[in-house]
C-alpha cells in the first residue's frame, strides 16, 4: 500500500530554526526541527524584500525544488511566507555541501573513488534534469550536499532553466548565469545560447575541484577566469602531476571540458564512462569523507570565522578593491559587474598573482604554504593529449605575462565576448547593500529561537550523524515536463499565506530584519551610475534579465554605450586654412553630422544622469557627502562610491560643455566657409 503523502506544515510556528549551516547569495540556511513530525530539516530563509526584484526566479526555483522528485535532486517539502522572508523546507543534509567537507577536511582533495562515487551521483540528477528539459546552470562542489548516511543531493536551482522555456525565458538562456570557474565558454561567449551541455562543463570543472580541492582558476579574479577560460587550453589533469589519478579519469574530465559543446557527450552517455566504474556504493563515502568530520553548524561557524579573518588580513595587504575582488571570489562570486573598466583593473590585480594565489583560496591560506602556486597551475593546466586540449602548452607564467597587455589580448578574443565585456551588457547587484548601524543586532536577532547548548546537545548529536532523516516520499509518480511553467500564483508561495501571516509575523518578527542574506555583497560597490537600480528605472527596456541580484542589460540599451570619447571619435580636424573651401565643405558637413549625433547622445546621457534621484551634479553633491559623519566603513565606501558617482556625471558634464563649444565652433567655420563657396561660384 502506498503510504500517504506526508504534508509538511506551512507554519513558521511548526518549526524550530537552530543554528546557521550555510549561506549563499541570496539565502540563508538553518538546522531546524519540524515539531510535529519532530523531523530534522533545513530550511532556507530568504528575504523577499531584498530579492523583490527577482521573485520570479525565486518562485521558479521553489517550483522546481516542489516538483522535482530524483533521489539525487533536493526538494522542497514546502515552502511559505514568514514576515518578509520566504521559508522552504527542505531535507536536512548532514554533512552539508562537498565544498565545506572539502575546505575543512580535505583541503587537497578527494580521492579517486570518492569522486566516482560523488560525481556518480551527481552526474545521475543530471541526468533527470536533462532529460527533463532543465539545465541546472550552477553545478558545483558547493552545491553538492551529502547527508550523514553518504547520500548526496544536487542543490540549488537559484538560476536553473527549462530548455523548453520560449520568449524571455528562452532569452535568458542567452545570458551569464552561473559562477565563472564553472561557467562554460558558450555561456560566457554569448554567441547562439547555450544548453544542457553547459552542465556537462560545469560538471568536469566540478570534477577537478574534488580532485584539487578548487576549481581551476579559482586563485584569479573573475574578469581573468573570464578571459582564461575563452581564451586557454581547457583546464584537465596534468598527466605528470595528477599521477595519483587514474587514465579514465583523466579522459572523462577531459571529454566534459571540451569547448565545443556539441563534442561534449550528454550526460547520459557520460555516465556510461569506464570511470563511473570506480564508483562504490554511498556508505563508502561514510566511512572515507564523513567519518570523524564536526558537526555542520560548527564547521560552517570556523569556516565562516577563517573566512572573516581571511578578508581582514586581505584588506590590510591589498586595501580596498582587492579586498572587494577576493572577498567576491572566496564567497563563490555570484555578484559582480562586468564591464571594461572592472576588467582592466580586476586584470591588473593580477600582477599581485604570487600574493593573491597565497591569500584567495581560504584553505591554503589556513595552512602552511609551499609554493602552492606553481603546483596548482600546473595541475590547472590542461593536460597534452586530451581532444580539444592542444593548445595546452601554454605556460602559467605565460597567462600571467599576458595580463598587461590586455588591449591586445581584446584583439583574440571572439567578437561577442569583446562586446559583452566593453559594455553590450552589465551585470549587477541589485541588492542594494542598506545595511544600518541597527544591523547587528538584527543580524544577532535572526538567530534561531535557540534552545540552550545542552537542552540541543543531545538532539544534535544525534541528528549530526546518528538519527535516522527522512527520506521524500515521492509526490509525483511520473516526472514532470515544462517544469518552469509558471505554476505558482503569483506573489504566493503558501497557500495559507495571508491566513496566517499575521501571527507568524508576530511570532517570527525575529526574521523581520534588514539583514544583508547576501553576505558579501553588504561591502558591493556599485561601479557605475548605470548599474544602480535607479538607472534601471531609467533605462527599464534596457534590462534583458533580472537574476537574483544580477541585472542584465542590452547593448541597444546601455547608456553607458553611449558615452562619447572626443578623442577618440575619429573625426581629426584638417587645418582649415591649407584647403580649398570647395574640398572642405563635405568634411564639415561630414563633421556636423557627427556632432549633431553626439550632441543628441550626450544630451540622452545627461537626462539620463539627471533622472538618477538624488543624483546632483559635482559639487554641491560631493559638499553634502562629504559632509555627512563615517560612522562604518560600509558608510565609508558608500560614501566614496556616491562621490565618483558625482564626479563622474561631473566630468560628463564638463565633456558635454566642451563639445558643445566645439560644436559651436565647427557650426561657425562652417556656415563662413559656405558663404565663402557659395560667392566662389
Ligand atoms: N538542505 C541542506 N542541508 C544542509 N546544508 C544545506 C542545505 N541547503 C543548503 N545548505 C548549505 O547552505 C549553503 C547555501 O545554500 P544555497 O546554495 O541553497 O543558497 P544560495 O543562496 O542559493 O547559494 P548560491 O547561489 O551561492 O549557491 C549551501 O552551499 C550548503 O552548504
Amino acid at each position: 500500500m502506498e503510504e500517504p503523502i506526508k504534508k509538511y506544515p506551512l507554519d513558521a510556528k511548526d518549526y524550530k530554526l537552530y543554528e546557521e549551516i550555510g549561506e549563499g547569495v541570496s539565502a540563508s540556511v538553518y538546522r531546524a526541527l519540524c515539531i510535529p513530525f519532530n523531523e530534522t530539516v533545513a530550511i532556507k530563509v530568504l528575504d523577499l524584500e531584498k530579492c523583490n526584484n527577482d521573485l520570479d526566479g525565486i518562485r521558479r526555483e521553489v517550483q522546481t525544488m516542489s516538483l522535482i522528485n530524483h533521489p539525487n535532486l533536493l526538494r522542497a517539502y514546502c515552502s511559505f511566507t514568514a514576515g518578509q522572508n520566504l521559508w522552504v523546507v527542505t531535507p536536512y543534509m548532514a554533512a552539508g555541501s562537498c565544498l565545506h567537507i572539502l575546505k575543512s577536511s580535505f583541503q587537497e582533495g578527494f580521492e579517486e573513488p570518492v569522486i566516482a562515487t560523488l560525481l556518480r551521483e551527481v552526474l545521475k540528477a543530471l541526468v533527470y534534469l536533462h532529460n527533463h528539459g532543465h539545465i541546472h546552470r550552477d553545478v558545483k562542489a558547493g552545491n553538492i550536499l551529502v547527508d550523514y548516511n553518504g547520500s548526496i543531493k544536487l542543490a540549488d536551482f537559484g538560476v536553473s532553466a527549462c530548455m523548453f522555456d520560449t520568449g524571455d525565458r528562452q532569452r535568458s538562456r542567452n545570458t551569464f548565469v552561473g559562477t565563472p570557474c564553472w561557467m562554460a565558454p558558450e555561456v560566457m561567449q554569448q554567441l547562439h545560447g547555450y544548453d544542457f551541455k553547459a552542465d556537462i562543463w560545469s560538471f568536469g570543472i566540478t570534477a577537478l575541484e574534488l580532485a584539487h580541492g578548487h576549481a581551476p582558476f579559482s586563485k584569479y579574479p573573475p574578469m581573468k577566469v573570464l578571459l582564461m577560460t575563452l581564451q586557454n587550453a581547457p583546464p584537465g589533469l596534468d598527466y605528470e602531476r595528477d599521477k595519483k589519478f587514474s587514465k579514465s579519469f583523466k579522459e572523462m574530465v577531459a571529454a566534459c571540458l571540451v569547448k565545443d559543446p556539441k563534442k561534449r557527450p550528454s550526460s547520459e552517455k557520460l555516465l556510461k564512462h569506464p570511470f563511473f566504474k570506480n564508483a562504490r556504493s554511498t556508505d563508502y563515502l561514510e566511512q572515507t569523507i564523513l567519518a570523524g568530520l564536526f558537526p555542520l553548524g560548527d564547521r560552517f561557524r570556523m569556516l565562516k570565522a577563517s573566512e572573516a579573518e581571511l578578508l581582514m588580513q586581505n584588506k590590510e595587504l591589498y586595501g580596498e578593491k582587492e579586498h572587494l575582488s577576493q572577498q567576491e571570489y572566496i564567497r563563490g562570486i555570484s555578484a559582480w559587474n562586468f564591464n571594461l573598466e572592472d576588467l582592466k583593473n580586476q586584470a591588473a590585480l593580477i600582477e599581485d598573482h604570487d600574493e593573491l594565489s597565497n591569500t584567495t583560496d581560504l584553505n591554503r591560506s589556513l595552512k602552511p604554504q609551499n609554493n602552492l602556486n606553481d603546483a596548482d597551475l600546473s595541475a590547472e593546466r590542461s593536460s597534452t593529449d586530451m581532444s580539444d586540449h592542444s593548445d595546452s602548452a601554454s605556460h602559467p607564467e605565460d597567462e600571467i605575462n599576458e595580463l598587461p597587455d590586455l588591449e591586445s589580448s581584446f584583439a583574440t578574443f571572439p567578437i561577442k565576448p569583446i562586446q559583452a565585456l566593453k559594455g553590450c551588457f552589465d551585470v549587477c547587484e541589485d541588492d542594494v547593500g542598506d545595511e544600518n548601524p541597527s544591523d547587528n543586532d538584527q543580524q544577532s536577532a535572526i538567530k534561531p529561537s535557540v534552545e540552550t547548548e545542552e537542552q540541543e546537545a543531545e538532539r544534535n548529536d544525534a541528528d549530526h550523524f546518528g538519527q535516522s532523516s527522512f527520506l521524500p516520499k515521492p509526490i509525483t509518480d511520473e516526472p514532470r515536463r515544462y517544469l518552469s511553467g509558471s505554476l505558482l500564483p503569483d506573489n504566493s508561495f503558501s497557500s495559507k499565506k495571508s491566513v496566517a501571516d499575521v501571527d507568524r509575523d508576530h511570532l517570527q518578527s525575529r526574521f523581520q530584519t534588514q539583514r544583508n542574506h547576501s553576505g558579501p555583497l553588504q561591502f558591493r560597490q556599485k561601479h557605475k551610475v548605470i548599474n544602480s537600480s535607479s538607472a534601471e528605472d531609467v533605462s527599464d527596456g534596457a534590462v534583458v534579465q533580472r537574476k537574483g541580484r544580477f541585472k542584465v542589460f542590452s547593448a541597444d540599451h546601455n547608456p553607458k554605450a553611449l558615452v562619447f570619447n572626443p578623442v577618440s571619435s575619429g573625426v581629426t580636424s584638417p587645418s582649415i586654412a591649407s584647403v580649398s573651401a570647395t574640398s572642405i565643405v563635405p568634411y564639415l558637413q561630414s563633421v556636423l553630422q557627427h556632432n549633431t549625433m553626439q550632441r543628441e547622445e550626450l544630451l540622452r546621457l545627461i537626462k539620463f544622469a539627471e533622472q538618477i534621484p538624488g543624483t546632483e551634479y559635482a559639487g554641491s553633491g560631493i559638499n553634502e557627502i562629504s559632509q555627512i559623519p563615517i560612522t562604518s566603513p560600509r558608510e565609508r565606501e558608500l560614501k566614496y562610491q556616491v562621490i565618483q558617482l558625482q564626479q563622474s556625471i561631473g566630468s560628463l558634464v564638463e565633456q558635454l560643455r566642451i563639445l558643445k563649444t566645439k560644436n559651436a565652433q565647427l557650426e561657425r567655420s562652417l556656415s563662413s566657409l559656405s558663404e565663402k563657396n557659395s560667392i566662389q561660384e
